[in-house]
């Protein structure tokens, strides 16, 4: 079966916990879009639902797909966001931001009373940290906030490259937000709260990828099926 079926039935799975009259948090990414297009398809059946997007890309396809879009400012919290991850750990720790939607991904999770996270099932890892660590940064002072990064990594005993994020034609890839992102390769992080308060304390630091306490639920997709992960 492939990563495109895969994802497919991971949303699909996740929408059963959907409910008439929810307000929902639609993330951003591959995984996402599927969950996006099926509850475009419900709607159009009948269901009522309102929505906050987590990205423009997204917002696009939210409008495409025909669902009613909210803001946060408007409602004051949500039922339920739909999200996908780059990497899970066992205790529902995330890792996020590769498609650099994190800061509003992380902004919406936290207004939202549950957060499931749909993947495939390679993305469930017993530890976080081989996949490059996104994190959000203001473009001023670029040199100072990567070597503040440094040192927040090393004190946390984590170690490697720190690369700036590019977008098309070689120039830094740019957020929703208008900031730049540094992508931490760190190959295993052991204490992800630790390093995600040591990043977040940097001044130019906006967010980080690690989603700690966030998702209540995994709904990961394999070739043998669905398997749901909940926190305790
Ligand atoms: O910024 C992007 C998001 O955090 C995505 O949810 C994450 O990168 C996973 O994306 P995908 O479902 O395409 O693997």
């Amino acid at each position: 079966m492939s990563s495109h079926d895969l994802k497919r039935q991971a949303a699909a799975a996740a929408l059963e916990h959907v409910r008439d009259g929810m307000k929902l948090g639609l993330g951003t990414g591959s995984t996402a879009k599927h969950f996006v297009e099926l509850l475009g398809e419900r709607v159009r059946g009948g269901l009522k639902v309102i929505a906050v997007p987590t990205s423009e890309a997204t917002r696009a396809d939210a409008q495409a797909n025909g669902i009613a879009l909210t803001t946060l400012d408007e409602v004051d919290r949500l039922d339920l966001t739909v999200d996908g991850a780059d990497e899970i750990n066992a205790a529902l720790d995330l890792v996020k931001g590769g498609g650099g939607a994190l800061l509003r991904e992380k902004i919406v999770a936290a207004a939202s009373d549950r957060m499931i996270v749909i993947a495939d099932e390679s993305k469930l890892v017993a530890n976080l940290g081989r996949f490059p660590l996104p994190i959000e940064v203001i473009p001023f002072g670029l040199a100072a906030t990567r070597r503040a990064v440094e040192e927040a990594c090393a004190e946390c005993g984590v170690f490697g490259s720190i690369s700036l994020r590019k977008g098309s034609g070689g120039h830094a890839f740019v957020t929703d937000g208008g900031h730049w992102i540094l992508d931490a390769h760190l190959g295993r992080i052991p204490d992800a709260p630790g390093l995600a308060d040591s990043l977040n304390a940097i001044p130019g630091v906006v967010e980080n990828g690690l989603f700690i306490g966030l998702a209540s639920m995994a709904v990961l997709a394999g070739p043998d099926g669905i398997r749901i992960i909940e926190r305790p």
